[in-house]
Order: C-alpha cells, then sequence, then structure tokens
C-alpha cells in the first residue's frame, strides 16, 4: 500500500492538479502520476497557446483596420517567428510560476513520471513500479478527436495541439467542424493571412449559443474572409501535389464537391483519455463516447476510484475540471462532506472577436424545464461604449422568470464578454433578478452596461 499518500491521481493536468492543491489545503499529501508535460491540455496545449496567438491576431487585426480612425500604421508580414515566441514563453512562464512552482512549494504533493496503467480497482502500474492503494482519482483528460475518413492518414492532417506548432501560417486552411476550437482557430489563421474555408455538418456554427447571437457573429466572420459551409458530409480527402482536397457533398443535393487547401485541421471535438489505462481491469463504466461515468460526488460506479475532468465529459473547459477536482478531492478524505458538483451557473466564453459569453439556461431550455420565462435581446448598438470602439455588431440575450424577474440565464456577443460573463455568473448563482440589475449603476461608458439595459429591456416584457 502506497500509504504514503491520502490518495493517488492520475494526472497532472488542471483538474489533477486542483484536487492536489485542495488535498494539500486540508492536510493530506497525493501523488500525481504524469506520463507528459507537468500541467496537461490547459497550459502546454490548449488555453494558454491558442489565447496567446488569438490576442496577438487581435492586436494585429486592429492595427491594420485601425486607418478609417485616422490611425495610420502600416501593417508589415506578421514575424512567425517572433509569434512563435511569444507563445512558448506564456506556456513556459505559466508553467513554471503555476504548475512547477507551487510543487517545489508544497511537500505535501509529489509527481511520479510515467504512463499509469491500473491492473486491478487496487493497483496502478507506472513503469516498473506499482503503486497499490484503495482511492484513485482518475483526471486524464482527453486528446482531440479524429474521424475515419478514408485517405486522411495519408493526406496529413493537423489538429488543435499541431496547428500551434507549425513551420509558418499556411496559405489555406480547411477546418472540420465549426465549434469552439474551429471558430477560435478560424479567425486568428484568417487575420494572420491565412484562406480559412469552415465545414460544419450542422446547419450553423456554435450550436450551443444562441443563434442570434451566433448568426451576427458568423457575419463578422465573413467579412473578414473566412468561407462558411454548412450541411456539410465529408467523404474522403485526398492529396494532390502541394495540395488536399477533401471530398464532401452538402444535404442541399449539390453534389460531390472537392474543397483544395493547403492543411486539413481537424476540429470535431474531444476523445476522452479513457482507453489506454487499464479500465477494464477496475470495471469503471463508461458512456457512449468512452467518458467516465460518476454522479454529483465524482465517484465512478466502482468503491475507491473517483474521476474528474474532460475524462467525464461536458463541460469540457479548465475551471469546470479545476472545481471537479476540489469536489473529489474533498470526498476522497472525507465521504461524509458529500461535496456535490453543479455547473448550472458554470460560465464559459468562446475567444473570438468580439467575444462570445455564457451562463445559465436559454428560454428553450428553461421552457423544457417548464418555467414561464421573458428572454430579451438587446442588440450591441444600444450601448454607448459600441460607439466609441467602433464595433456595434453584437448583442445580450437575458433569460429571466415570467412574474419574479429571477435571472436564469445571459450570453453576450461584445468586446470583453469573457469578463463581463462574470456579473451575469454572480446573478444566476445568487438568484438575483433583472429588478436589481436594471437598479444597479453602472460605469459609463462600459460594455458592461449593456447587461444593465438588457435587464431594464427585460423588465419592460415582464407582467
Ligand atoms: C486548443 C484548445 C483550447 C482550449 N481553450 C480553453 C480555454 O480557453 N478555456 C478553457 O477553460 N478551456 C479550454 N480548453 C479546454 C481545457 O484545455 C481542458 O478542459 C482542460 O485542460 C482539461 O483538464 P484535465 O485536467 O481534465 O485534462 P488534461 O489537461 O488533458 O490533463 C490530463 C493529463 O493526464 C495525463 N495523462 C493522461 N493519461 C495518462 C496516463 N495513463 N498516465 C499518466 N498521465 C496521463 C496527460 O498527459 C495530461 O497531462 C481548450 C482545449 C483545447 C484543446
Ligand atoms: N474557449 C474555450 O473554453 C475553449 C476553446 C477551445 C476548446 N475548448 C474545448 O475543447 C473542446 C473541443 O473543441 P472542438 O471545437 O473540437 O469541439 P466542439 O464539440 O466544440 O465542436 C465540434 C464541432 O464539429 C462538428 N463536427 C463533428 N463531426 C464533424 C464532421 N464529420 N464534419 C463536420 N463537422 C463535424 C460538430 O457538429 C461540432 O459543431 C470543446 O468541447 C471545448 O469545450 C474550449
Amino acid at each position: 500500500m502506497s500509504s504514503k499518500y491520502d490518495f493517488i491521481i492520475l494526472g497532472s493536468g488542471t483538474t489533477a492538479f486542483a484536487a492536489a492543491c485542495k488535498a494539500s489545503s486540508l492536510g493530506a499529501r497525493v501523488l500525481m502520476v504524469e506520463q507528459s508535460k507537468l500541467g496537461g491540455t490547459c497550459v502546454n496545449w490548449g488555453c494558454v497557446p491558442s489565447k496567446t496567438l488569438i490576442h496577438k491576431a487581435k492586436e494585429f487585426y486592429a492595427a491594420v483596420r485601425s486607418a478609417p480612425f485616422g490611425i495610420n500604421l502600416r501593417a508589415e508580414e506578421p514575424d512567425y517567428a517572433l509569434l512563435m515566441q511569444a507563445k512558448i514563453k506564456a506556456v513556459e512562464d505559466l508553467r513554471r510560476e503555476h504548475y512547477q512552482q507551487v510543487l517545489d512549494a508544497d511537500e505535501r504533493i509529489e509527481v511520479l513520471r510515467g504512463h499509469g496503467r491500473f491492473l486491478s480497482p487496487r493497483e496502478l502500474q507506472v513503469g516498473a513500479e506499482v503503486l497499490v492503494h484503495d482511492k484513485f482519482l482518475i483526471a486524464t483528460g482527453g486528446t482531440p478527436r479524429s474521424l475515419r475518413l478514408p485517405g486522411l492518414v495519408e493526406a496529413g492532417y493537423l489538429n488543435s495541439y499541431s496547428a500551434l506548432n507549425l513551420p509558418a501560417f499556411p496559405a489555406s486552411l480547411l477546418i472540420i467542424g465549426g465549434g469552439v476550437v474551429a471558430v477560435e482557430m478560424g479567425q486568428m489563421f484568417a487575420r494572420f493571412g491565412t484562406r480559412v474555408t469552415i465545414v460544419e455538418r450542422g446547419d450553423r456554427l456554435l450550436k450551443e449559443f444562441d443563434a442570434r447571437l451566433v448568426a451576427l457573429f458568423a457575419e463578422i466572420l465573413h467579412d473578414e474572409g473566412v468561407e462558411l459551409i454548412y450541411n456539410f458530409e465529408a467523404t474522403e480527402v485526398r492529396r494532390e501535389g502541394e495540395q488536399v482536397c477533401l471530398h464532401g457533398r452538402t444535404s442541399q443535393g449539390e453534389g460531390d464537391c472537392c474543397l483544395r487547401a493547403e492543411r486539413i485541421l481537424l476540429a470535431v471535438g474531444t476523445a476522452p483519455a479513457s482507453t489506454d489505462i487499464g479500465l477494464e481491469e477496475t470495471g469503471v463504466a463508461r458512456d457512449e463516447g468512452g467518458f467516465i461515468s460518476v454522479d454529483e460526488e465524482m465517484r465512478t460506479n466502482v468503491a475507491g476510484i473517483w474521476a474528474a475532468g474532460d475524462v467525464t465529459g461536458p463541460p469540457l473547459i479548465a475551471p469546470s475540471g479545476a472545481r471537479e477536482g476540489e469536489v473529489a478531492a474533498e470526498n476522497m478524505l472525507n465521504p461524509a462532506a458529500h461535496r456535490r458538483i453543479d455547473h448550472r451557473t458554470t460560465p464559459m466564453a468562446v475567444f473570438v472577436d468580439p467575444e462570445l459569453a455564457m451562463v445559465g439556461i436559454s428560454s428553450a431550455q428553461a421552457r423544457a424545464a417548464g418555467k414561464a420565462v421573458v428572454e430579451t435581446f438587446l442588440p450591441l448598438d444600444r450601448v454607448a461604449k459600441a460607439h466609441v470602439m467602433g464595433g456595434r455588431r453584437g448583442g445580450f440575450v437575458l433569460c429571466a422568470e415570467r412574474g419574479s424577474g429571477r435571472i436564469l440565464g445571459a450570453q453576450a456577443l461584445a468586446p470583453r464578454a469573457a469578463d463581463l460573463i462574470h456579473e451575469a455568473t454572480l446573478a444566476v448563482r445568487f438568484g438575483l433578478s433583472v429588478h436589481d440589475l436594471a437598479e444597479t449603476v453602472h460605469v459609463y461608458p462600459t460594455i458592461a452596461d449593456g447587461l444593465r439595459l438588457a435587464a431594464v429591456e427585460n423588465l419592460r416584457h415582464q407582467p
């Protein structure tokens, strides 16, 4: 028995790390087993490198587009090598300061390097060592999902990791999928000069978001030169010299077509890292997508094994994994604690420009749950700050209970929406109403004042 530790964590990503820190803060000792880089997807291959380049693309684009406002900057070609250096610096600084130094300063958390694989519910093999324990937390995350498409492997393709490590910006890029990765990376590459086409099998982008906001954002993408193709069924990939050709058809019955580009990027979701960890030796149950099934306390169906983060399914975002990790740690150390995860007030954002953000539920979800609601849409041009900034396409959606005015959900397509969604998050979490929000004085001129105006608008439609 590895009794030196209170429990053992498989992985060292955002989820594992949050669980380890929570355990340590409660006086416990834990071991994380990591096969790759400390910190996992978010800091090494996901949030941090992508957001660093997305931020630079936004600044580059703002400089290029500032001439109509009288700021005459001459844009040279972006310097790819310096951009990559900035990305690497952000990743390395954050990995060192937010992960390595935290570990160095905390003697209760240790890391064992190697691939972990269960031999039984009580034994985890890591290299030549077998760790025996009665408490394990699986936080192995996921990897970019692939597609079984004839010719794809032979033709070569990028995923969200490798797309951020290219030797240069490609001249053209075909992105399969119209979700978060596709729009964030698609806009970023387009702003650096790549000709981008996004093909989505559904009838729109970002299906979790309000259709009006997404339609406005799709217009923005289109105006920036990104081609959007919906209802596209990819059938085959072929290499044609320096180009790849994606064959497919649309449901409009336009017959087979071939889309050509220098590179193809797959952005079709996340595959859970649950297949190569010996789960079959433990009896831990997974759902049809391969995600580990857990209850609200992050327990699997096998006593002594908990799981949290991306490997357990949506929401597949770093802070929700971190919270799940903390909940799991508390329950593992004290089963009587019965901490529960509740993602109803977990916000999320898409780092496009302007940003998209959401929290809580939409009117459709509220109605499906039997709630009578008032939902209002406030166009961004009603907000003074949007005129000051010069970008007026966007809006706010506010969903409130009919009668009480209790705020159930909010979404925004606006500059800094990822920051201002937290005001709505507090409102949803603590049961504030549109009256409360409408009567709260906001700084003028700010984009956040749009939330207040959306509340005023909502009040007008309340009985
Ligand atoms: C391109 C991209 C951009 C993203 N941007 C954002 C964003 O802006 N905001 C946001 O909130 N989220 C974002 N995400 C999602 C976010 O990165 C994930 O939700 C988060 O990293 C999941 O954390 P995790 O700890 O559950 O898993 P991971 O971070 O994937 O960590 C799992 C760890 O376990 C290790 N591991 C796996 N199997 C084993 C094994 N058998 N033995 C030992 N170690 C193992 C892995 O090496 C890895 O280090 C993004 C994702 C991608 C791909
Ligand atoms: N800002 C953020 O928080 C952030 C940023 C990037 C990634 N992430 C996380 O990473 C995960 C992965 O992102 P993603 O964009 O790959 O997945 P996603 O689930 O967001 O989108 C996948 C899209 O691909 C489409 N698709 C699937 N198969 C297809 C096919 N054969 N042809 C055409 N389209 C197809 C789906 O309809 C969907 O629209 C997300 O779940 C997200 O939570 C988060």
